[in-house]
């Protein structure tokens, strides 16, 4: 796959490591084996986790765009706009992001802890808006580009996620490679990947790399939107776009793209009893802290996905973990006995 082509900025300390999760494994019946690859421990940048993957084919065009200030969106707990942040305070860039109120929260300090605390900490002018949650292009960020320019500045754009960006999926591209680098090392190959896929390029960018070897319908997804339609129809358009930038040199087909929308509810952000049950699980397990925004549904589904016999008996089951725990401090309330 051609992703020499491309620039790459780096904002990660390199490979993530992959480990393999005995007691979880265990835990879940011993019939297949549970691994974990740790992109949320891949950079010093303010705790690291997917977005910087994928910031890091941005920031080029970025620096490219003579720009000054990166503007973005998410929720008020986005993971994303903390990681803008972070990149913007590393890079010397200002740096605007539009907080969405996505998440009906039932803790007192939802919108000043976690994700939102690091990002006004680093500079960042974070601006909370009523607008709800749509992993779409967003009038608000549209707006907050406009304001930049009106003052003077130099914006550039990231939409939400890095999703719906050119080079939002190419971050991940590399993931695969880097998977396949690591099992010839390890001497072992993984016959499923369990992502979790809101606004779509982290998937996108594995299903590309995959397809390279015929495992792109391996990335199964585990929906954390809510909103499965939109967020199959984005990854569905980042698959073609990077596909095309990477050279696949042919076509992914739909049906090797796996999203599992069973996992999500009973809304986007917030966590059912089999979240939290997954969430515990993993960290009682394995001390690996997963977030009821999104990890925790996709070890969710995966959890369910084993007692299910989804996987056949000896099958080895590589778990992406993103990031996204700095968000549990806005559960706190939700999470007070346990
Ligand atoms: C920890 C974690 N895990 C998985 C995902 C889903 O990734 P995609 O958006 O690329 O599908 C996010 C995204 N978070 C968004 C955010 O605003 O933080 C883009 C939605 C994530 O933060």
């Amino acid at each position: 796959l051609r992703l020499d082509k491309f620039e790459r900025y780096s904002l990660t300390f390199g490979p993530t490591p992959i480990e393999y999760l005995p007691r979880l494994t265990e835990a879940l019946g011993g019939r297949v084996q549970i691994y974990a690859k740790r992109d949320d421990c891949n950079s010093g940048l303010a705790m690291g986790g997917n977005k910087l993957r994928k910031l890091e084919y941005i920031v080029p065009d970025a620096i490219a765009s003579n720009a000054d200030t990166l503007v973005s969106i998410g929720g008020v707990q986005s993971n994303h706009t903390r990681m803008v942040a972070a990149t913007a305070a590393k890079i010397g860039m200002k740096c605007v992001v539009i907080q969405e109120s996505w998440v009906p929260h039932e803790d007192a300090v939802y919108d000043r802890v976690g994700n939102i605390l690091m990002t006004r900490l680093m500079g960042a002018e974070s601006r909370i808006v009523e607008d709800g949650f749509d992993i779409g292009i967003r009038k608000s960020w549209e707006d907050a580009i406009q304001s930049v320019k009106d003052a003077g500045g130099k914006p550039y754009g990231i939409p939400a996620g890095a999703s719906v960006h050119k080079y939002g999926g190419l971050g991940y591209v590399g993931f695969a490679e880097e998977v396949r680098a690591q099992e010839k090392q390890m001497g072992i190959t993984f016959d499923y990947i369990i992502v979790c896929v809101v606004t779509g390029s982290t998937q996108a960018g594995m299903i590309v790399g995959f397809a390279a070897d015929d495992r792109a319908h391996r990335v199964i997804g585990i929906d954390a939107s809510g909103t499965p339609a939109q967020t199959r129809a984005q990854v569905r358009e980042i698959v073609d776009g990077t596909a095309e930038l990477v050279e696949l040199g042919r076509k992914v087909r739909d049906d090797e793209i796996v999203i599992l929308e069973d996992y999500a509810y009973p809304a986007y952000g917030v966590p059912s009893k089999e979240t939290s049950d997954a969430i515990r699980l993993a960290a009682r397990t394995e001390a690996m802290i997963t977030d009821p925004v999104y990890e925790g549904k996709s070890m969710q589904g995966m959890i369910d996905l084993v007692r299910k016999g989804f996987f056949p008996d000896g099958a080895k089951v590589l778990y992406a973990h993103l990031g996204g725990a700095p968000a549990l401090n806005g559960y706190s309330y939700t999470y007070r006995n346990g």
